[in-house]
């Protein structure tokens, strides 16, 4: 791809983008330009990590970018729109990672009927492993999707939603890895504390998180089959899956992630 891409924004999500676009080789680090708002500290070391261009000069960043990616916090959208929309054009297209925040929405901020086009990845992109949902604002082309598709099938596996199931993709596979290290927290420290050394712990929890996901995508069983086939009757399994039944497990998470879908439609509105 030799297109020009400008990120505003030089963050977690940013880094982990721009980390597995360069491991996969879609674009050269000349390409890619980053801004930032202030955190000069921050720009070096994304310049010493992945070669690519820093400057907190948005002029220079975004004139001449035929990619704009906006990365900035749902609070900061109305002032660092603000701070570029002088240098934006209607030929751009623009990928907005931002959660809540709709493609009219920013439209609006910025003035012009640009091709906008949301996306919600996660922040294993660095590894190639992000679980990448599109869905495409009123001017983006049939095309433009396609080419931010190939972007991000770069960094992982994508998927097309309409708008308004960003907010529940958003709590789902955007926020999903911290759920996931949560419950690796807590399942170390059970095994910490039943006196397992902390090096052995991770190995097999790692493990066991990389197997159980692998065995989701490959066996084609549901987690609920998968899940029958470990539990002997009267086992370790079945004991430990009616404590959680007995915490209300299910309800806790479902609670959760509706609450995680709620935050998105919230951070949308302000
Ligand atoms: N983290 C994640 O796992 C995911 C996050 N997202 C979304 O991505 C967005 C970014 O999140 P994340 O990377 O975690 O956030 P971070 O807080 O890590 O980064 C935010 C970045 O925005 C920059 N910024 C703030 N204001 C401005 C401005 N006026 N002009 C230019 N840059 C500015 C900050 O610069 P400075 O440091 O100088 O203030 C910083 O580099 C959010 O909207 C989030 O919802 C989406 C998917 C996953
Ligand atoms: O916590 C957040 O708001 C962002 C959106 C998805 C992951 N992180």
């Amino acid at each position: 791809m030799d297109k020009k891409i400008a990120f505003l924004g030089a963050g977690s999500v940013a880094e982990a983008i721009i980390s597995g676009m360069i491991r996969s080789e879609v674009v050269n680090q000349e390409q890619i330009i980053v801004t930032n708002r202030s955190n000069q500290e921050r720009l070096e070391q994304m310049k010493n990590d992945y070669r690519v261009q820093c400057t907190t000069d948005k002029k220079e960043a975004f004139r001449y970018a035929d990619i704009v990616v906006l990365a900035v916090k749902p609070n900061n959208v109305k002032e660092s729109l603000e701070s570029i929309k002088a240098y934006l054009n209607p030929n751009q297209l623009i990928i907005s990672v931002i959660a809540g925040v709709t493609t009219e929405s920013i439209r609006t901020k910025i003035g012009i009927d640009a091709a906008i086009v949301r996306v919600m990845p996660n922040t294993s992109a660095s590894i190639g492993y992000s679980a990448t949902a599109i869905t495409a604002g009123k001017f983006a082309s049939e095309q433009q999707v396609r080419l931010v598709e190939s972007i991000f099938q770069s960094i992982g596996i994508t998927t097309i939603v309409e708008e308004d199931d960003m907010h529940i993709v958003t709590a789902v596979s955007g926020s999903g890895p911290a759920y996931v290290y949560y419950l690796v927290e807590a399942m170390e420290k059970a095994a910490i504390e039943a006196g397992l050394e902390k090096e052995i712990a991770y190995k097999l929890i790692t493990q066991t998180i990389l197997g159980a996901g692998e065995m989701l995508r490959q066996s084609g069983e549901t987690a609920a089959g998968l899940r029958r086939k470990i539990t002997s009757p009267a086992g370790t399994t079945e004991a430990g899956i009616k404590r959680l039944e007995e915490k209300d497990f299910q309800t806790i998470v479902i609670d959760s992630l509706k609450r995680a879908r709620d935050r998105s439609m919230e951070l949308g509105k302000n």
